[in-house]
């Protein structure tokens, strides 16, 4: 095996990988809760993938009721290595119309927690970390997730700036004005704090948007509408699903090391013999690699 294991969250529009060879789905359970739904583990072309679907089976978890902290924990306790997001995307630009991918490099937060919680870090309750987010997005893993989606024939915007807002609304249209002033590109409502999460678990994220809606900045007269963005995801998920299968095959022969792999050795500030063991004990995935008391792998 080449050392690559591509966690696949799929967002609204993509609730199953299509077909993964030898594939077994799988419940597991995390400390921090429940996941969305259970896991999806199997290979496409010789490369393990694991996919979870970010809303769960039928859609029923809004963005902020979705666990993003179990949904990682269980991508990591799977064994993942690289976390490839794909979701559902407003435009705020022009040029990145309705039906093109985005392979995202830049992310805003505005989200505020909502009313499920949507809890942002894996630190701080006995053992306190500060990872770095200036890049939010692994550039190896974003650039082969872009090349996929083109040769699986979408038209894809190479980088673009990210604003996560709370929803479940969509935003007024004063509020998309200010983000294109911000120098957003497109809008979704998922990205953080996925995207932090995976950070702090040392996996190197790649989001890979579709575009289904240009948001209310365009034209005074409309509103954004579900039943056009449902009929947009449906025309491009089995893109979405070629993507994964072009990647599979476009992965270097070996995984080499990512400096995210190893981002906490530097951002633990809490000394050793100061750390919760409860803290510690949640971590078993998260951090298996710092946590003294847990056999790693080669024990
Ligand atoms: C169905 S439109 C709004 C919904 O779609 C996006 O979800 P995801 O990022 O999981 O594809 C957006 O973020 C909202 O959650
Ligand atoms: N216009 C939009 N705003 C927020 N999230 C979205 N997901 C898809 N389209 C969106």
């Amino acid at each position: 095996m080449s050392g690559w294991h591509i966690g696949v969250i799929g967002g609204s529009g993509l609730y199953d990988p299509g077909a993964l060879d030898d594939a077994q789905e799988i419940a597991v359970e995390s400390p921090f809760g429940q996941p969305s739904g259970p896991i999806t583990t199997g290979t496409l072309g010789g490369v393990k993938f694991t996919f979870i679907a970010r809303h769960g089976a039928g859609h029923v978890l809004s963005p902020s009721h979705v666990n993003f902290r179990a949904n990682i924990d269980v991508l990591k306790r799977a064994g993942v290595t690289d976390v490839l997001a794909i979701s559902a995307i407003g435009s705020l630009r022009e040029e990145m119309a309705p039906g093109s991918f985005v392979a995202v490099d830049q992310l805003i937060d505005r989200t505020v927690g909502g009313s499920g919680g949507r809890e942002r870090s894996f630190f701080g309750d006995g053992i306190v970390a500060h990872v770095p987010l200036a890049d939010p997005v692994c550039p190896r893993l974003s650039d082969l997730a872009a090349a996929a989606a083109e040769k699986a024939g979408a038209t894809v915007h190479r980088g673009g700036t990210y604003v996560a807002i709370e929803g479940p609304q969509f935003s007024t249209r004063a509020e998309s004005h200010l983000y294109r002033q911000w120098g957003a590109d497109v809008i979704g409502m998922t990205a953080m704090p996925e995207a932090r999460l995976a950070r702090e678990a040392e996996l190197p994220y790649a989001l890979v948007g579709m575009v289904t809606d240009y948001d209310c900045w365009r034209d005074a007269a409309e509103d954004v509408d579900v039943a056009d963005i449902v009929r947009v995801m449906g025309e491009n998920a089995d893109k979405a699903r070629a993507l994964l299968t072009e990647l599979a095959a476009a992965l270097p022969p070996e995984r080499t090391a990512s400096p995210i792999d190893t981002v906490l050795d530097t951002a633990i500030i809490t000394p050793r013999e100061k750390w919760s063991t409860e803290a510690a004990l949640k971590l078993d995935a998260v951090a298996r690699r710092l946590v003294d008391f847990f056999p790693k792998a080669k024990d």
